[in-house]
This record gives structure tokens, sequence and C-alpha cells, in this order.
């Protein structure tokens, strides 16, 4: 069930890049144990505000409230801690390439300096069971890997310290339908599992219906629409309406109603 404690409160957010304006006057809460979906027309700024609830882009205005610290206002020490409570699976980039599967998921875990390389090595055998990788694959470069493999490494690296915040860029971005539902089942099964709040930007309709609680729609520099997928659909859009819109929103719909 979900709770009404806050773990994002962003208010008043404004982003400009030189004379281009992305957002103005977002208000955002998230709660504890959901799973909000970002979603919008290319370039309305979902990644952008990811990016600046994980504190790696500073707004022009506004605050953004991360588990009570204002993000950019609070100390070094404060912002430390709160980027080893957030876990980030990024569209890009998501492994690093020179190192091997279990140097990567081990990184995030040497850099904290708490660790001895016993306990180290226990973590990262059960992030790796906790994402369904064996062990046989522990030592293999991320070359080596299928892609829907290096989804679920990456997802274990993000999951290295145990976040209480998760942050997705397009995790089924790349992946064939059979490998991105197993995924889903696999987030919304460590969902449950670990209570994390999850915040997610996608395109695929298949992967928002079956995860999200809520979902915000970007577009005309804000949030157009606020709610559950059903109060979104109600929204009178021509975003929505395109995007939910097709075939494949109505039947992406109709699994929905069915759940
Ligand atoms: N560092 C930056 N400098 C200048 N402009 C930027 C920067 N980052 C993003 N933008 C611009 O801000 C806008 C929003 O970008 P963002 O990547 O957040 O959109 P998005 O909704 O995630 O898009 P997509 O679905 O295509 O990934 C775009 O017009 C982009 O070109």
């Amino acid at each position: 069930m979900m709770q009404a404690e806050p773990v994002i409160e962003i208010n008043g957010l404004m982003t400009r890049f030189g004379d281009n304006i992305i957002h103005e006057n977002i208000n955002l809460t998230i709660f504890r144990g959901e799973i909000l979906a970002l979603v919008g027309g290319s370039g309305s700024g979902k990644t952008t505000l990811l990016r600046q609830m994980l504190g790696l882009i500073t707004p022009a205005q506004g605050s953004v409230k991360v588990l009570g610290a204002a993000r950019y206002e609070c100390g070094h020490e404060e912002e430390r801690k709160l980027r080893t409570r957030s876990g980030v699976l990024f569209q890009q980039g998501a492994l690093f390439s020179a190192l091997t599967v279990f140097d990567n998921i081990a990184l995030p875990m040497r850099e904290l300096r708490t660790l001895n390389e016993a306990m180290i090595r226990d973590l990262v055998m059960l992030k790796l069971s906790m994402v369904g990788v064996e062990a046989q694959h522990t030592h293999k470069m991320p070359s080596e890997l299928s892609g829907g493999m290096i989804k679920r490494v990456a997802l274990a690296r993000a999951l290295a310290l145990d976040p209480e915040l998760l942050f997705l860029d397009e995790p089924t971005a790349g992946l064939d339908p059979a490998l991105s539902d197993s995924f889903v089942e696999l987030i919304r099964s460590l969902r449950e599992e670990l209570g994390l709040t999850i915040i997610m930007v996608t395109h695929d309709l298949d992967t928002l219906v079956a995860l999200s609680d809520r979902v915000a729609v970007l577009a005309d520099r804000g949030i157009v629409a606020l709610g559950t997928i059903p109060e979104v659909v109600a929204c009178d859009h021509p975003f929505i309406r395109d995007f939910f819109g097709g075939t494949r929103g109505q039947n992406a719909l109709r699994i929905f109603q069915q759940h």
C-alpha cells in the first residue's frame, strides 16, 4: 500500500539552457514506495528533470528536496549521503566497458571505503543473484554480455549501495519484447522486496502500463497531467491523445484494465 511520505518534493522549478526555457514552474511530489513514470515528447525535459532530482543539473529557479534535504543547498557531506541513497540506471553508458561485471558492481562499494574486499565479494554476489545473473558471468567484460544481461548487471550496480530511490532512464529501451517483459517483472519484484521508490522515464507503453502507479506528463514546459493511467488518459491534451490513442496505446490500456 502506498504511504503518503514525500521522498521528493519539487517546487517552482524552472530550467533554462541559454535562451531555451525547458521547464517553467514545475511542482511535483513523489511518495515513498511508488513507481512514478515521466512521459513526454522528445525534448520535453524528462531526462533533465531526472538529472535535477539526482543533483546533476542545477535548476535556474525553484527547489528540489530529496529525502528531506534541499538539493543544491545542503552541504557537501549531506549531498554525498544523498548520492549513496539513490541508484541510477542510465540509458547510455550503463556499464564501464574496461571493468569486469564484478568490478562494475564493486566500484560504488569500493568508493565508500568502509567495506573490506571479502565483504564486497559477498555483496557483489548477492546483488548479482538478486538480478538473476549467474556466478559464471562475474568475470566477463561488458562486451561479452547480451543486451538483456547488461541491463541486469547495470541494475545490480544501481542497487549496490541498497538505495531507497531508484532512477531508471528508459529501462527497457533496446530490449526485444520478451526480454523487456522479464526485465519489467524483475523491477516489479525488486520494488516489492526492497521497498524501493522508483522514478522512471519511458517511451514504452507496455513498460509504463506494467509498472507505474502514477504518471507525470511533461509538455508545454510543465506537467500537464499527473495521476494514475486512467486519470491521465482522461486528460484532453494533444500529446496524451497521440501517446495513448494509437493501436499500441489502446492495446496497452486493455491489458491494464484486465489486471
Ligand atoms: N546540457 C544541455 N545544454 C543545452 N541544452 C540541453 C542540455 N541538456 C538538455 N538540453 C536540451 O533540453 C531539452 C530537454 O532535453 P531532455 O534530454 O531532458 O529531453 P527528454 O524529454 O528527455 O527528450 P528525449 O525523449 O528525446 O530523451 C532538449 O531541447 C535538449 O536539447
